[in-house]
């Protein structure tokens, strides 16, 4: 191993300082280094290197420990400005692992399928252009291709670890480079295919932590435990890391600092994305409906609470659980999780990017209900009726409003009349995927629970519920 083995991490936001950041500081055996790139946060960058490369954790709730400052970053990189740096420093020998957390939506996957959205924009253009180092890529596919890429002339191994919020995260993000390899002139295609296949390893993970965007409050609470910091990072007690034993090279000794190795990381996902994340989405956009700001609020709100609760009851059964798992106590703990309102966490951040998030959360169990004699299980269907009314109808106050990539179509189709946008979206754009397209048992009543989200109003909704 090199003297000063690093990890590249891709997607310096909060998550990443208040998880992997953390297992990597507190992992036992020799120190690991941390060159954090951002995509385009440049203040970000600019705050950490003014603080000495330092930031505070700021844990929130029940349990909670006192701040902590951090130094395993040392490195920081915008690769809107740098990219040419950021390829370097993938290819650099003294680099082993590179972890990302770019978001659902950063990875670049056709909405509602596993393969690359080729037609997205620019994907080509960062294909065609990516022998041109200084060249600013478009996609952070095409930042990580073009270090690995570069790398592939030592040969050394590395082990790409994707942290998101993905179904089989890294086994997705191996498919997805090589796909991108194969819009490639020829030569580089092959060499980047090669590479991939003889030397890389895209180990999938389920990570867990609720972290929020930070505040002031977050930056008082730093102060007020000595530390002078603008860019402090806000956290539950709680964490949690499953990782496939799946490592091309050296890496951190990540199971020293409470990660767990595990071949049933499947079941793990699932487990998370279905009855966590989902969960999660249920309350911010009923939280949202119900002019709420916090997904706290709506964890302690009884008809709001029940409705959540009812979705994991449709979640459960559609997921082979990890051996010795207890999923009541698991979703009772989660409810514990979500109360935590001084954590701050917002139903708009929850409720962001839902056409990226809930392609990966409702299709699929879905389906399963349908296999099993119920097509429009009606907690699935109210959480997909409360997002569209959350993204086309609600009249939100302008902090509240959820980003949503699929807007401005839903909004258009929308103008076809409140009983019509379910179908025009859900079959005939098939904004969640073609999966749910086939649904049409389920989008009819999403679409009548939407009409009745209109013309009742979510509390005669819930009652009805
Ligand atoms: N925050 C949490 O509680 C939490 C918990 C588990 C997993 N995660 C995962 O981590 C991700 C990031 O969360 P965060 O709290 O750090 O968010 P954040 O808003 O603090 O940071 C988001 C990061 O993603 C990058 N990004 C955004 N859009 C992108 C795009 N189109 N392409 C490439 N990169 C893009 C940004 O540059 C930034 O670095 C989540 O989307 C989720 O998948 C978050
Ligand atoms: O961005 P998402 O929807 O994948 O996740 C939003 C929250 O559910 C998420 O940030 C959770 O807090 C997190 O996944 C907990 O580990």
């Amino acid at each position: 191993m090199t003297e000063q083995p690093r990890i590249v991490h891709l997607g310096l936001g909060n998550f990443h300082r208040a998880h992997q950041a953390v297992y990597t500081a507190d992992a036992a055996g020799q120190p690991w280094r941390i060159t954090a790139v951002a995509r385009s946060n440049r203040q970000l960058v600019e705050t950490l290197k003014a603080q000495n490369m330092s930031y505070t954790i700021v844990e929130v709730g029940p349990g909670a420990a006192e701040p902590r400052r951090m130094t395993v970053i040392d490195r920081a990189l915008v690769a809107k400005d740098e990219p040419a740096a950021v390829r370097a420093a993938i290819a650099d020998p003294e680099c082993h692992v590179v972890t990302l957390t770019i978001t659902e939506k950063g990875y670049g996957y056709k909405p509602g399928s596993s393969d690359l959205d080729v037609e997205a924009a620019g994907v080509r253009e960062d294909a065609a252009g990516l022998g041109d180092a200084d060249r600013v890529p478009t996609t952070m596919l095409a930042v990580l291709a073009g270090g690995l890429l570069d790398r592939a002339d030592s040969g050394n191994p590395i082990t790409l670890v994707s942290c998101d919020n993905v179904g089989h995260n890294g086994t997705g993000l191996g498919r997805l480079l090589r796909q991108f390899a194969a819009l490639l002139p020829a030569e580089q295609g092959d060499k980047l295919t090669a590479y991939l296949d003889a030397s890389v390893s895209t180990p999938n993970t389920m990570v867990d932590r609720i972290v929020p965007a930070t505040t002031d409050k977050h930056r008082d609470m730093a102060a007020e435990a000595g530390f002078e910091d603008q860019i402090p990072v806000p956290g539950e007690p709680f964490t949690m890391w499953v990782l496939e034993d799946d490592f091309a090279g050296p890496h951190p000794d990540w199971a020293s600092s409470g990660a767990i190795l595990s071949d049933q990381v499947d079941r793990y996902e699932l487990v998370k994305l279905r009855l966590l994340n989902a969960a999660n989405s249920m309350l911010a956009y009923l939280g949202l409906l119900n002019g709420g700001t916090f997904i706290a609020e709506g964890a302690v709100n009884d008809a709001i609470k029940a409705a959540t609760w009812q979705l994991g009851e449709e979640m459960q059964p559609t997921i082979t659980l990890p051996d010795g798992f207890d999923p009541i106590d698991y979703r009772k703990e989660l409810f514990v999780r979500f109360s935590n309102l001084e954590l701050g966490h917002t139903c708009q951040q929850v409720g962001s990017d839902g056409s990226a998030k809930l392609t990966q959360r409702v299709p699929g169990p879905v389906a399963w209900h349908a296999e099993h004699g119920d097509p429009a299980p009606k907690a699935l269907v109210l959480l997909t009726a409360a997002w569209l009314a959350a993204v086309v109808y609600a009249d939100l106050p302008e902090g509240n409003v959820p980003d949503e990539p699929a807007r401005d179509l839903l909004k258009q189709l929308a103008e076809g009349g409140v009983d019509q946008l379910a179908k025009a979206a859900l079959v005939d754009h098939a904004v969640l995927g073609p999966q749910l397209a086939e649904q049409t048992a389920f989008v009819e009543a999403v679409s009548a629970q939407l009409v009745a989200l209109q013309e009742k109003g979510l509390a005669a909704v819930l009652a009805d519920f």
